[in-house]
């Protein structure tokens, strides 16, 4: 079974405005692919069609195998997500949090308690599990949402700009943790960011601006020697 993700000539227009055009891109196992795009490329909208809260009209996405299209419910099981708007209950603790939603997805008792711990230590949060998330600095917070995005045991996780709103040190923590995740565990990540310092020379990368693809190989290849964010700034520029 493809445990990656594929996406095919995938199109949106909100009215007239063409948000996407005819976009694809494929991550293995194991890959961190860094979806680069600024304000307005459609990073939010690519998100939205992968996890079908928006139906395209045209292209396909495959999860782990699965046809979002024609098999939804499977397509999803084995998708974790990192929402761009912080999701979690303030006034629950951590573990409380992710039994929430383990519940929601059928699991409870031993089998939860097991993937909760095991969840938070993948994201090194297991002794802030009885904390509430209000006690919790912002890099905490972020890294609790991906533990609980993890609890079901996705083979691709999705992450739309999970580094929004925190500081420089909390944003290379986290970056690290999911390059790990990738890495040692073979999960198949596609992390949209605006900030070119996210991305590592080895990971894969898109670069999106208005909807189109303008490169897409490892960050090195694209780079060829000269700082990302100058290659960055000049394709995005030239195709302004
Ligand atoms: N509901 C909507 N109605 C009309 N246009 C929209 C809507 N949502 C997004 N757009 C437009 O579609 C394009 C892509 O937006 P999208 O939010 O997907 O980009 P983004 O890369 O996620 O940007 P940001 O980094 O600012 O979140 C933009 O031009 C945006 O103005």
């Amino acid at each position: 079974m493809d445990a990656g993700l594929r996406v095919q000539d995938l199109s949106y227009r909100y009215g007239a405005k063409v948000a996407l055009d005819a976009v694809s891109l494929a991550v293995e196992p194991g890959r961190f692919c860094a979806l680069l795009g600024p304000n307005g490329a459609g990073k939010s909208t690519l998100f939205a069609l992968l996890t079908g809260l928006l139906a395209a009209p045209a292209g396909a996405v495959h999860v782990a195998g699965h046809d979002i299209r024609t098999h939804p419910t499977r397509a999803l099981a084995r998708m974790g997500v990192v929402f761009q708007a912080p999701t979690l209950d303030l006034d629950l603790t951590v573990a409380q949090n992710l039994r929430y939603f383990a519940a929601l997805q059928g699991l409870s008792g031993r089998a939860a308690s097991g993937r909760i711990e095991r969840a938070l230590d993948r994201l090194g949060m297991a002794e802030r599990a009885n904390e509430t998330a209000r006690a919790l600095n912002g890099g905490h917070r972020r890294r609790a949402e991906i533990a609980r995005a993890l609890l079901h045991d996705p083979a691709v996780l999705l992450l739309d700009e999970p580094t929004v709103g925190l500081d420089a040190s909390a944003r290379a923590a986290i970056t690290a943790h999911v390059h790990q995740l990738a890495r040692d565990d073979g999960l198949t990540v596609l992390w949209a960011t605006h900030l070119v310092d996210e991305v590592e020379p080895t990971d894969e990368l898109v670069i999106l601006h208005q909807g189109r693809v303008l490169r897409q190989a490892t960050a090195g290849a694209v780079a060829r020697g000269a700082p990302l964010t100058q290659v960055f700034l000049d394709l995005t520029r030239a195709a302004a």
